[in-house]
């Protein structure tokens, strides 16, 4: 019997199906998970039939229903309220016909469809189990929750701050013409960050992992969040290999198994998720699932793309409660500029703010902090 998510993990990467469009998208967690109890029924019967009769309490009805009723992963993220569709790899034909073919319906959909083409290729270059061998072999992950924490505290209950490394935007275009990631990063900490937010996206962000890699190298305490558009357990070893504390998991990309299951893989590599949500319904499903511990509350609106910072007060007023209740740290992410932004989050009861533009487009990111927060932030 294997006990290790991370073989488990393993197993069920090496069991990937052709054509991810035409499977449940819960396939690759079901295998995962029925091998973390079984790791021989799985290997011996990747295809399924096994789910049916492995007695495994993960495993619920609801998501055996799921896998028999094999429904594509679109049309079960719609049935969640999901609105980024899926294309699939290019070399099979999209989803939809007509006006719904290939065409992406906003930003981050594009992004999504350009990320599934960036990831195939990624894979084929390096094998999951070569990641895997190589995230074994980062320096340990840094605890990225109890730096938020630490930093809040020693800030008498400001909210602490996750600074943002990135170049670009698709909103923004060019954010600063001389960019250093390192120079960036290490004016950032000494100014009193409690985290970074390393872009890793090349074609919409003008990031890449060796930013992260470079940046994680140059004697710097902060941990890092490796900013980026998962769609595969891949990319999170991939992370973890160049250095990557923690990886954003987005609610509106992602159906509800696929983020049970990279939650369980964060944890099983000892790194924190940080599960963003954007609206009302974002916010129940995550709510819903086990091992949440750190919600992002974007302001942007997955709409227009404009930001309002009314977003997270107005989600925090409707579910503070149960957000309390389970001890869950939130952070308000997008379009803070000025201390009264960040007062305004505060009470709504955030822990922490996630920031990029307002600092960026400042001659030096890091003193630009003090103006933010209205005052120097000890660190
Ligand atoms: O920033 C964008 O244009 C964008 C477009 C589509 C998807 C995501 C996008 N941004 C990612 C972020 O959430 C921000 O980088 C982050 O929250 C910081 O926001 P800001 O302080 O407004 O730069």
């Amino acid at each position: 019997m294997e006990t290790s998510l991370l073989a488990a993990a393993s197993v069920a990467a090496r069991a990937t199906v052709a054509s991810p469009c035409s499977r449940p998208v819960s396939l690759r967690s079901d295998v995962a998970r029925a091998a973390v109890r079984c790791r021989s029924a799985a290997t011996k019967n990747v295809q399924g039939s096994v789910l049916l009769t492995l007695d495994d309490e993960l495993l619920s009805s609801a998501e055996v229903i799921q896998w028999e009723s094999g429904k594509s992963i679109n049309a079960i993220a719609a049935a969640q309220g999901i609105r980024i569709r899926r294309r699939c790899r290019p070399r099979y034909p999209s989803e939809g016909v007509g006006a719904d073919r290939a065409v992406p319906g906003s930003i981050l959909e594009q992004i999504v469809w350009d990320k599934e083409v960036e990831v195939s290729q990624r894979k084929a270059k390096a094998p999951l189990r070569k990641v895997e061998d190589s995230a074994a072999r980062a320096p340990p992950p840094r605890d990225f929750a109890a730096a938020l924490h630490a930093a809040s505290q020693r800030n008498d209950g400001l909210p602490a701050l996750i600074a943002e490394v990135k170049k670009a935007s698709p909103t923004r275009g060019l954010l600063r013409e001389e960019f250093n990631p390192v120079e960036i990063a290490h004016t950032y900490e000494k100014n009193g960050a409690a985290c970074l937010s390393i872009l890793t996206d090349e074609k919409h962000f003008l990031g890449s992992f060796e930013n992260l890699e470079t940046v994680r190298n140059s004697g710097l305490n902060c941990p890092l969040l490796c900013k980026d558009f998962i769609i595969d357990i891949w990319q999170i070893y991939y992370a973890r290999s160049k250095g990557a504390d923690a990886v954003l998991l987005i609610a509106a990309v992602l159906p509800d198994l696929d983020i049970k299951y990279m939650l369980r893989v964060c944890r099983s590599l000892g790194m924190t998720a940080l599960v963003e949500v954007h609206d009302l319904r974002e916010l129940d499903r995550v709510l819903k699932i086990d091992g949440a511990q750190l919600i992002g509350i974007n302001n942007r609106s997955l709409g227009t793309f404009e930001v309002d910072t009314a977003n997270t007060n107005m989600l925090l007023e409707k579910r503070g409660d149960i957000i309390r209740k389970k001890k869950i740290m939130v952070v308000s992410e997008s379009g803070l500029f000025t201390p009264d932004d960040v007062a305004y989050v505060q009470n709504a009861g955030v822990s922490a703010v996630l920031v990029g533009e307002s600092l960026l487009t400042q001659e030096d990111p890091g003193q630009a902090i003090a103006g933010l927060f209205g005052k120097e932030l000890l660190h």
